[in-house]
């Protein structure tokens, strides 16, 4: 099980403050120029990726110290009780084995289960694929819907974006937020005899999807669309989803043994296999499991997640960086951001630790992000000549799924930026600055600002699957450091129950116990609010 210790009290945070106060005003490019071969030390190699994390403020010290910590905080320990199924979740008093959905080796009652759902993902996802599965005007489906939000959306659509280069005949949609104005549009693109909606909710309570799931039902229904046939759904709640009228067969499980931002390895990634057929899901699971196996086994200094985990550690709680940011070179990876802000945010924004204490040191980072070059042109310039320091992920392909000189454009821009965060505007790129020059003064940049850099042959399944087990991972070995609960999320909770009962109080026209404020806000709400239906 998990030490409970407070970070902030080991030997090890001491040690780290110390040398912060030594690190602090020292430069990166000093760092560079003391020592030619620091890229040795500071990147590893590990099958297709490359991650360069020498872009850091960091020395040999920074790096054995804060090895140090996460030994003395026993990490592997903690990822032993991750792996072993261990009630690490103790808040809801469940393991946490998203790891078991991608395992091929282990051979416990779990995985038997898992390998049972696996199989009928992939009959069912040939089925819809070859046009076996067929409507109820016997015509093979044409369009995908998937009804689901958090993490019920945002880990899918992300992924089925990512591989667009594998998908096939099928449109694949998400609906997840309760906005009509867009579902409306979509409705009218669709064709409700050759559309099939999947309701993906782990709890089968979430109100966003169920009222969405409603209005599909509703309109295959207006269409005489059969709904035993169109809709499917995933969930833990195998009642609720028969009582909405859908046919056991057609129920994928999932369990509580998965964290929803977690669960696109499960039946919830079912759009993905529909989308990009079973082969390529079955591949973005191998990728996933190769990197739990680097996870479980490397040292920690040349172990992927652990290192991003404790340069991140390094930044959030001794530099006081309070945000950092993920820029993928591909535009398949824009969704990419918005599905790693659950991950990590949701995780690890918590204040409580694990011996029930408030925390007297800072946790979760926020994370944000943008694909290149787009990004460089919008919020770059805070980055090179802002006040902040904001620590960035490159990620960037070697190779593109369709060959075109327009890649090392790309890739130009991609190299550029984190050798001008680095080394400002010096070396071979100082101007000489112009003597009647009076803008002078702004056109110096310092540089200084850190990065990593993962470079990856080619963005595929496979190794789609190992980066985002790397964040999973990440975010993991935070939140264990941090002395936090990473797996439950009760203030998502309490503010769904809150809308509930905001809902009722504008139904019922009647609205009650708020602070000035709110009054204020739903009265004018309630006042100008023409409802037309
Ligand atoms: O899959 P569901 O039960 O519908 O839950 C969907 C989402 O609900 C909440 O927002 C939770 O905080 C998320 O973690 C979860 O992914």
């Amino acid at each position: 099980m998990f030490v409970k210790d407070n970070p902030s009290g080991t030997v090890s945070w001491e040690h780290l403050r110390n040398h912060f106060f030594e690190m602090q005003y020292v430069k990166m490019q000093e760092l560079f120029n003391e020592d030619k071969d620091r890229i040795k030390k500071f990147h590893i190699r590990w099958k297709d990726f490359i991650v360069d994390f020498s872009k850091n403020r960091i020395n040999d010290t920074t790096l054995r110290l804060l090895v140090d910590f996460a030994n003395e905080m026993k990490l592997s320990q903690g990822i032993e009780a991750l792996f072993n199924g261990e009630l690490i979740n103790e808040t809801e008093k469940r393991s946490v084995l998203h790891t078991a959905l991608r395992d091929t080796k282990n051979k416990s009652a779990v995985t038997e289960e898992i390998k049972e759902t696996l199989f009928r993902i992939k009959m069912f996802s040939d089925k819809v694929i070859k046009g076996e599965y067929r409507s109820t005007s016997d015509k093979p489906f044409t369009d995908i819907v998937n009804v689901g939000i958090g993490g019920s959306d945002l880990g899918p659509k992300m992924v089925v974006e990512a591989l667009g280069n594998y998908r096939n005949h099928l449109k694949t949609h998400f609906v997840s937020n309760i906005d009509f104005d867009a579902i409306d549009e979509l409705l009218k693109k669709l064709n409700p005899e050759t559309t099939l909606v999947i309701v993906v909710s782990k709890s089968f309570t979430t109100k966003e999807t169920i009222e969405n799931a409603i209005l599909f039902k509703n309109w295959l229904i207006a269409h005489k669309q059969d709904v035993s046939k169109h809709i499917i759904a995933v969930s833990t709640n195998n009642n609720e989803a028969q009582a909405f009228g859908i046919q056991e067969q057609n129920i994928f499980p999932m369990w509580d043994f998965v964290g929803g931002r977690f669960s696109l390895w499960s039946a919830v990634g079912i759009s993905i296999a529909l989308s990009v057929g079973y082969a390529h899901f079955e591949d973005l699971l191998k990728g996933a499991e190769s990197m739990d196996e680097h996870f479980k086994q490397e040292s920690f200094d040349k172990n992927i997640p652990v290192v991003l985990a404790l340069l991140s550690i390094w930044y959030n709680n001794f530099f006081g960086f309070e945000t950092e940011v993920v820029i993928p070179y591909a535009n398949k990876l824009t969704d990419f951001p918005a599905y790693l802000q659950q991950v990590t945010m949701e995780s690890n924004g918590k204040n409580i630790d694990r011996a029930q204490n408030p925390v007297n040191y800072q946790t979760g980072t926020i994370v944000w992000g943008e694909i290149g070059t787009n990004s460089q042109h919008a919020f770059f310039q805070l980055f090179h000549q802002g006040t902040k320091i904001i620590p960035v992920d490159f990620i960037g392909f070697i190779n593109p799924f369709n060959e075109s000189d327009m890649h090392d454009l790309l890739m130009a821009n991609f190299f550029a930026q984190s050798e001008a965060l680095l080394n400002g505007k010096v070396g071979n790129y100082a101007e000489q600055p112009q003597e009647d020059d009076v803008n002078a003064v702004y056109k110096g940049f310092l540089g200084n600002r850190p990065s990593n850099t993962f470079l990856i042959e080619k963005l595929t399944p496979e190794s789609l699957g190992k980066l985002l087990a790397i964040y999973e991972h990440k975010t993991f070995v935070q939140g264990y450091l941090w002395n936090i609960y990473s797996f439950d999320q009760f203030g998502v909770e309490y503010g769904k129950k809150l809308a509930e009962s905001i809902r009722e109080e504008i139904q019922n026209k009647h609205i009650k116990g708020h602070d000035c404020s709110t009054t204020f806000l739903l009265e004018n709400y309630l006042k100008y609010r023409k409802k037309t239906l």
